[in-house]
Order: structure tokens, then C-alpha cells, then sequence
């Protein structure tokens, strides 16, 4: 019997549809304060000087440094001035001569290079004039915006970190288990991805498979923004998700995806709460949970959609008789990725030993081929 599903949805399709469900915070406008530089800095530690006067000796005058006021010397002919990297150029000098390119001789330097205007000089206004737009708008953030944002007098506060709550579901799920039970390893997982991925995370206890427990934890989440969980998503008897979001009138965003693992991954919206209702096989909640929490949090904090693919070659065919594209665990060896053989969705042995998860089209891919990958984390 044939398992193919026509109807699941692209895994790009899927970031996408996540993506735009999610509110970015606002994204101010930046616009500078003042020319940057604000003054011709040096660029170089040496003296500042005139250029005209090519090789000939000077008379060290004193010495600037960064933050120095240069307006306590100024440059005539003859004279120079020891001056350090981010000090302003005093009046009269037009010219950095760098250590390195230096005679000196007690307080008198001889050039051993022909300085011209404008060496190991940073020009006023040469990033940016006063007024000028530095980035418009809605521009997702970084740490070299936020460092912009910080060089033009606008702080931004650190966002706090968002609250993110692991609770796997099962009744297998216990401590000590007898041989037809588990012990949940996707809790800790996933709670370490979040982790990872710059969360602050609330690990909870297993939900049992019944629907009033998953409703009483969907209804009181708590101070959590996220809430990610494992199992109960698919087609058995006990994988009551999909109904109790139902009843309770979430969003859903998605469910079921054309992706090998991870065909019954789901996403809703509860309120604020987002909810990433991961498949419980191990290495399909590792590789959604991956995937779905780095964008979900990129969008929330602001930043850019993160990219995690890279793109190298198979050192061997992989095989993937099914319609859906595969992710598979690979070790990279000298940047090639060499297929580990894995067992599926539920082989958390190989994920752990491996260090990619490549792409492999429905139909499968011969050696040699380049093909997407992304990293285990
Ligand atoms: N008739 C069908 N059966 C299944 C389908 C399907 O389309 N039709 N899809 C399969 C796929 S693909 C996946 S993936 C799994 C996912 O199922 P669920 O998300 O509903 O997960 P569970 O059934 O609850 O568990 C699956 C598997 O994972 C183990 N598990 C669950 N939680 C944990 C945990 N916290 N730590 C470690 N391992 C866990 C669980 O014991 C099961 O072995 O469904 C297929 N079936
Ligand atoms: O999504 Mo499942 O993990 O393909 O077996």
C-alpha cells in the first residue's frame, strides 16, 4: 500500500506560513546623529603631520590619544604631533605617518616614507554624514545593528530572553522503565535545543496521553511564549493533540508537512501561545524542533529568518524511496558528507553521532551529488 500524502505541505512552505503567523516586535528607524567620523581620525599609532614637507625632520610637539582633545596643539611646519589609532587629527596636520615608517631620534621624527594627504586617515563623514538614513525601518535586528544603534545614542535594551516550555506526552514516558516502556529523552532534548537557541526554557513533567491533561496545560501555559511538545500528533489511538487544540479553538497554522521525519508536525497558535506540536520519534522532534524554534524565535526577537543550510557533496548514494524529501544523518568528512546508516525517525544512536542532516529528494541522490545540509547542534 502506497503511504504517499499529495496534500502535505512543503517544508519551505511551512517556515514560510510560521513566519508570517508571527508578530516581529517594532523595528525602529535609525538615522545618524552625527558624521561618522565626526573629526578626521587616525587610523594608524605614529605622528600626524603636514605632507608637504615630505621626508624632512620634525619637532614632536606631544601626543593624542584616543578621546584626546586634539585642539590643544596645533601643526605647523616643522612640527609634528605622536598620535594613537581613534585620535583626532590635530589642527594643521593632514597626514598619518605610522610608527613602522618612523626615524626618531629624541623629540625629532624623520619619515622614511613620502606621506601624502589624507594617509592613515579616517575622513570626517566618510561612513556616514549627520542626518543621513542608517537603516530604515523594520530592519531586522543584529548585534551590529544594535552596536549602530548604540554608536548614535539610542540604546536599545537587550530583549529578555523568551520563555520557552518543554512537556513531552506518552504514557510510555517514565523514570525507571520496564522493557515495553521509555524514558523521555525528547524532553531533555528539546529543552537543551532551546537552550541552544538562546531561550530560557521550562522543562515540565511528561503529559500523560489524555486529553484533559494536554487541555489543562494548552489552557494554563504559564509565562511561556512557546511551548513545544513531543508526540500524540499522528494517527494512533492516543494522539489526542490535534483534537483538544480543536476543541479548545487554536489556530492551526499547519499539519502534516512533506518532510521525512516529520510528517505530522504541527503548529497553532492558542492566544500568544505558540504552539510546535513535534512528532514524538526522537530524531523528528530533534530535526522540526530545530527548524521550527530557530525561525519562531528569530521572528519574535526581531532578527533576520535564519538560514541553516550549507551545501555540500554525498561521498555516497542515499537511498529515499519515499515521496517526501529525507534529512539524513551524515558525518562530514573533509567537507564531504558521509551517509551514517541510520534506522529512521526513531534512531536516536546515529542522530547523535552525527554532525549533518542532508537533503536527500524524494527518489534519493548518487554520490557525488551537492546537496543542502544543515548541522546537528
Ligand atoms: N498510521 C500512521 N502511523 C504513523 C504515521 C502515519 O502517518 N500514519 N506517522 C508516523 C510518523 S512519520 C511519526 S514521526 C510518528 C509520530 O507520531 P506522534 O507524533 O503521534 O508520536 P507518538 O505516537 O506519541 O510517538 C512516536 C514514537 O516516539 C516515541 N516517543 C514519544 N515521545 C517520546 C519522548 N519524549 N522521548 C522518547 N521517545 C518518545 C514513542 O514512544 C513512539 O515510539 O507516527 C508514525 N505513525
Ligand atoms: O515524521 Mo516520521 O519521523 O517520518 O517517522
Amino acid at each position: 500500500m502506497s503511504c504517499d500524502h499529495p496534500d502535505l505541505l512543503p517544508l519551505d512552505e511551512a517556515l514560510q506560513r510560521l513566519w508570517n503567523a508571527l508578530p516581529a516586535p517594532d523595528l525602529p528607524g535609525l538615522r545618524a546623529e552625527r558624521d561618522d567620523p565626526a573629526t578626521d581620525r587616525a587610523s594608524m599609532d605614529g605622528v600626524a603631520l603636514k605632507a608637504s614637507e615630505g621626508r624632512a625632520s620634525r619637532r614632536v610637539l606631544g601626543t593624542l590619544y584616543a578621546g584626546s582633545d586634539p585642539a590643544v596643539f596645533a601643526v605647523a611646519p616643522g612640527t609634528a604631533v605622536r598620535i594613537m589609532t581613534g585620535a583626532a587629527l590635530p589642527p594643521g596636520a593632514d597626514a598619518i605617518v605610522p610608527v613602522e615608517a618612523l626615524a626618531t631620534d629624541g623629540d625629532t621624527v624623520r619619515p622614511q616614507v613620502d606621506p601624502k594627504v589624507g594617509d592613515h586617515v579616517r575622513r570626517q563623514g566618510e561612513q556616514a554624514r549627520a542626518g543621513d538614513q542608517l537603516l530604515p525601518a523594520g530592519t531586522p535586528l543584529s548585534a551590529a545593528r544594535l552596536a549602530l544603534f548604540a554608536q548614535e545614542g539610542q540604546l536599545l535594551p537587550l530583549r529578555p530572553r523568551l520563555r520557552v516550555g518543554v512537556a513531552s506526552t506518552g504514557n510510555e514516558l517514565v523514570p525507571h522503565p520496564a522493557s515495553h516502556q521509555i524514558r523521555d529523552s525528547n524532553g531533555p532534548m528539546l529543552a537543551a535545543l532551546a537552550h541552544t537557541l538562546g531561550a530560557d526554557v521550562d522543562l515540565r513533567s511528561a503529559l500523560p496521553d489524555e486529553p484533559a491533561a494536554l487541555a489543562a496545560a494548552l489552557q494554563n501555559p504559564g509565562d511561556i511564549r512557546i511551548l513545544l511538545t513531543s508526540g500524540g500528533v499522528s494517527m494512533g489511538d492516543h494522539d489526542h493533540l490535534p483534537g483538544v487544540l480543536k476543541d479548545l479553538g487554536a489556530t492551526i497554522l499547519f499539519h502534516k508537512i512533506r518532510l521525512k521525519p516529520g510528517k505530522p508536525m504541527l503548529a497553532a497558535l492558542l492566544g500568544d501561545l505558540l504552539l510546535l506540536g513535534l512528532p514524538g520519534n526522537p530524531v523528528s522532534a530533534y530535526v522540526n524542533g530545530l527548524l521550527f524554534l530557530s525561525l519562531a524565535l528569530a521572528r519574535l526577537e526581531g532578527r533576520a529568518a535564519p538560514d541553516p543550510w550549507r551545501r555540500a557533496r554525498l561521498a555516497a548514494a542515499v537511498r529515499n524511496k519515499g515521496d517526501r524529501p529525507l534529512l539524513h544523518p551524515c558525518r562530514l568528512v573533509e567537507g564531504r558528507l558521509e551517509p551514517l546508516p541510520g534506522k529512521g525517525s526513531a534512531d536516536l544512536v546515529t542522530l547523535a553521532r552525527a554532525d549533518a542532516l542532508a537533503w536527500i529528494d524524494a527518489g534519493g541522490l548518487e554520490a557525488g551529488t551537492k546537496t543542502r545540509w544543515m548541522p546537528v547542534v
